[in-house]
């Protein structure tokens, strides 16, 4: 029997076993009404929870916080981590007690293959997660009760000869570890595998590189799935926070999307294969690309900054985050779409396709990644003369110039492509102003702004401000020669005023109720407390507070944000095209 939070039912019926294609089955409906940002339901007791595994062993395993400094392993297994002992406590309650003694003959069987030097493999967290539902379900009729009603598409999977042995393969060795032994319990393994592909979702955590893990919980895995989802899950510790995207009407069917929805229609449709359904969404049907997805938002008013119609709690937000285009150029986006040089969608996705040839890990010298810049910037060539930023994987080029920049340490460049993703990037993939992705956006160009006041803050004549300008002599790097205007604009944010305003939007922006869980509102917090307890920052907290009591009331509050937040964000964007062109095209 599911516990079903207020708010929520299941509608629907499962889908009998053999029926091929498979039908939509059951799903979650809203009893009543939620607005955008609004909390639906909080799951904190899910069945299975992992980080993914590159980051296993820097999370602590049972708050699997990503930035505890101080982790301890477990002192028989050596494969679970800690941030407190009393983490370890609970950790051992809930899962530790059953896995520990497997977790220590894994570590001692890899051991001896590294010794005879062999490459040993972290085990898949989907692999993982069929450990510890084997062992669950070993130990407690409830969890066998529970896992039962999943959905897992077994036959479906089964038609897929190729992925079913893959499955029976890495079940078997999950049963031999797990000493689960005998033909119907290795077909037991094999279904209940098939659930966690089905019914389990990616868990996105770790701040800044959003790695993936593994959450399962018997009542959010009854959410079906669209590219254009009127709910968002995210992530914080042990909990899953189910948020309302758009306003959702009592009776609704709540959605939520499984994969990238931003993404071409050839890649969604080859991930939700993984899920053995086809999805016929509105986003799908028509072939929407980003632009005419942002066009239909419901949710395109929030950008105005004001919260539209009645407000359920006095405590509503407004969403001040007009710092992306106008909502005219939200509505009317300013990309090619008549005439030679405007890309037809089947052109779209051949460039998609065609990138994903150039994936690179990121950790790779400074050389491969500005020949990564280069590669996709000559495959972009015809999105970049449309403007059509926000269709990937022009995206991932801004986020590859980036990284760039920041390794060779050019950091007045990397602001200025971290503006141009906030505001020519970001809201059209995101229209939601309280999305995860525009707030972090907002968040990486404060921090980045710090790291590129460096080449002003020792005066003219240090050595960074004459590198900078080119004038370094025979020893400076001539990639840190940074773009004359963009130095003036990076010299007019000594006085931290851009910095303190994008915190306090971030801080603003926060969905409704437990915003406070949020890692990066946590971090905008503490970053303006510290602000506040420095000698003579009352000035700028002042400017910033009138603005924000009076964001369109007042004519000094508008002339504030004009000269202070656009102004600088527009000049430094604006320049984004020429620095990559340089970038892509001088012999350095
Ligand atoms: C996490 S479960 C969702 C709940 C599921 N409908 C049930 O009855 O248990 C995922 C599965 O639901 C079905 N599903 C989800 N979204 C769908 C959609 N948009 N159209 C058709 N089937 C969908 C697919 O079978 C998918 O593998």
């Amino acid at each position: 029997m599911l516990r079903l939070p207020p708010g929520l039912e299941i509608r629907g019926e499962k889908a009998a076993p053999d029926v091929l294609p498979r039908p939509r089955g059951r799903g979650l409906f809203a009893k009543r009404r939620f607005e955008p940002g609004e909390e639906i339901a909080v799951f904190s007791e899910p069945m299975v929870v992992l980080p993914a595994e590159p980051n296993a062993k820097d999370t602590c395993s049972y708050c699997l916080d990503p930035y505890s400094e101080s982790l301890k392993l477990c002192a028989a297994c050596r494969a679970a981590a800690y941030c407190t002992p009393a983490c370890q406590r609970k950790h051992w309650g809930t899962i530790h007690k059953f896995e520990c003694k497997l977790l220590k003959a894994d570590s001692a069987s890899s051991a001896t293959r590294s010794a005879n030097g062999a490459t040993s493999q972290p085990l898949p967290a989907a692999l993982r997660a069929l450990k510890q539902l084997i062992l669950q379900c070993l130990n407690s009729a409830d969890v066998r009760a529970a896992i039962e009603p999943l959905e897992g598409n077994v036959s479906a999977f089964r038609a897929k000869p190729e992925l079913w042995k893959e499955f029976e393969s890495q079940a078997a060795m999950v049963c031999k570890a797990a000493s689960w032994s005998g033909d119907e319990n290795a077909a037991k393994a094999v279904e209940l595998l098939c659930r966690i592909h089905t019914s389990a979702i990616s868990r996105r955590s770790k701040g800044d590189d959003f790695a993936t893990g593994i959450f399962l919980d018997t009542t959010l895995s009854m959410a079906n799935h669209s590219c254009l989802p009127n709910a968002i899950v995210v992530f914080t510790g042990r909990s899953a926070f189910l948020r309302a995207q758009h306003p959702i009407a009592a009776g609704e069917e709540i959605t939520i999307s499984y994969t990238e929805c931003t993404e071409p229609l050839s890649a969604r449709k080859q991930k939700l294969d993984k899920y053995n359904f086809e999805c016929d969404c509105r986003r799908c049907r028509e072939n929407l690309d980003n632009y005419q997805a942002t066009q239909i938002s419901p949710v395109l008013s929030l950008n105005t900054g004001v919260h539209p119609g009645p407000m359920p709690s006095p405590a509503l937000p407004r969403y001040i985050s007009s710092i992306g285009p106008s909502i005219d150029m939200l509505r009317n986006p300013p990309i090619v779409r008549q005439g030679p040089d405007a890309v037809t969608p089947q052109q779209a996705e051949d460039i998609y396709i065609a990138s994903r040839e150039l994936i690179i890990p990121q950790d790779v010298d400074d050389d491969v990644l500005l020949q990564n810049v280069r590669d996709l910037w000559h495959l972009c060539a015809p999105l970049i003369k449309a403007k059509r930023w926000a269709d990937e994987p022009l995206p991932e080029l801004i986020t590859v110039a980036t990284t760039y920049c920041n390794r060779i340490e050019n950091y007045p460049h990397q602001l200025a492509l971290a503006c141009f993703g906030i505001q020519h990037i970001d809201p059209y993939m995101f229209p939601a102003p309280f999305s995860v992705w525009r707030n972090m956006g907002l968040m990486n160009v404060a921090k980045t702004i710090s790291l590129a006041l460096s080449v002003v803050l020792f005066g003219d004549d240090s050595e960074l401000a004459r590198e900078a300008r080119g004038e370094g002599g025979p020893f400076a790097d001539p990639r840190r020669i940074v773009h004359p205007r963009v130095l003036d604009v990076v010299s007019s944010l000594t006085d931290n005023l851009l910095h303190l305003a994008l915190m306090a939007m971030v801080g603003n922006n926060g969905p409704l109720g437990h915003s406070e869980d949020w890692l990066v509102i946590k971090y905008a917090q503490f970053q303006m407390d510290k602000y506040a307890s420095l000698p003579g920052s009352g000035v700028a907290l002042d400017l910033i507070r009138t603005w924000f009591e009076n964001p369109y009331q007042v004519q000094e509050a508008e002339e504030f944000f004009d000269e202070n937040i656009m102004e600088p964000l527009n000049q430094l964007s604006a320049l984004v095209p020429e620095i990559l062109e340089k970038m892509v095209t001088e012999d350095i």
